[in-house]
């Protein structure tokens, strides 16, 4: 069988809180992805999704785990250029992913300079990646603040793929953006990925738009996967009770902050308590008591 692109090995992030006690954001999470799938990631506000994200972006470091880019153990705390470029987080906030000094020509040219791309390529690969987000070569002298929400996601994508990276993370990468804009940006991630045949990691709310957009869905709850299966299958055939209450929207999209940690406890039980993955049907596993 071959070797998926990023495996990810009881990885492991807990914070300690100022009140001392232990936060255990993602706790002990294993899953694969494979070379141009795209995996939705569920669940509600808290569950730990972008921590996630940033452990596997690189950004901060895993309390435990390991992961394995083509096989090979990447180092907690020790990611080199080739694995920076290779792995791309697309944020929700496009804002604040830009430096407000920069125009959008900088601010690519920078991500093409760090990704070790010849240098006297920059304008033609600039008007290539500006022409495959859909942005007008008018905005290339443009900063961010001269763009609207829309632009400047397209913009970010476009500083994602000056990297040609193998793995795109896209953490509610229109959460933020008019409805009219949202699916704009949706079809492009989707067009881009089949073009350039990245995988892709999509976090997000809106159920419909993983359902439309992901291969397979992972669901989590409280910092633990307790679903994970092809979309399709998961969306009609939930197993896991939480992924039901998901589906059924009985869970709100973005709950208040108390009903966060409420909800593994909704019937008297923690349902993101110990247990293991079973797997169900073939690569659709559930989360069972042990
Ligand atoms: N640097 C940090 N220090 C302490 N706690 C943190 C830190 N970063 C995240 N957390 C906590 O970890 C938990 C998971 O947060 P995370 O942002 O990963 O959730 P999420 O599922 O992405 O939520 P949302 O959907 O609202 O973005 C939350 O309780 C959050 O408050």
């Amino acid at each position: 069988m071959n070797e998926p692109l990023l495996r990810v090995e009881h990885i492991k992030k807990y914070f300690t809180l100022p009140s001392g006690r232990l936060l255990k954001a993602v706790d002990d999470l294993s899953f694969s992805v494979r070379t141009g799938e795209t995996i939705g990631i569920i669940g509600e506000s808290g569950c730990g999704k972008s921590t996630l994200a940033r452990v596997l972006a690189g950004m901060i470091t895993p309390t435990a785990g390991n992961l394995y880019f083509k096989g090979q153990c990447i180092p907690a705390g020790k990611r080199n250029r080739n694995l920076q470029r290779a792995i791309h987080l697309v944020f929700q906030d496009s804002d604040s992913a830009f430096d407000p000094r920069m125009s959008v020509r900088e601010s690519l040219k920078e991500a093409l300079y760090l990704s070790g791309q010849a240098q006297g390529e920059d304008n033609r690969r600039i008007a290539e990646l500006l022409q495959q987000v859909g942005l007008e070569n008018r905005y290339v002298h443009a900063y961010p603040s001269e763009l609207s929400g829309g632009q400047r996601q397209r913009a970010a994508i476009a500083r994602a793929l000056a990297t040609r990276p193998q793995l795109l993370i896209a953490d509610e990468p229109v959460a933020s953006l008019d409805v009219s804009i949202q699916a704009q940006i949706i079809n492009l991630l989707a067009d881009l990925q089949e073009q350039e045949k990245f995988s892709m990691l999509f976090i997000a709310h809106d159920l419909a738009v993983v359902r439309h957009i992901s291969d397979r869905t992972l669901v989590m709850l409280a910092g633990k996967i307790m679903e994970i299966g092809p979309t399709e299958d998961l969306f009609t055939h939930p197993a896991h009770v939480y992924t039901q209450l998901l589906s059924d929207s009985i869970l709100p999209a973005k709950p208040h902050k108390e009903s966060i940690a409420m909800t593994p406890h909704l019937w008297g039980k923690d349902i993101s308590a110990a247990g293991c993955l079973q797997e169900i049907r073939p690569g659709h596993y559930v989360r069972r008591e042990i």
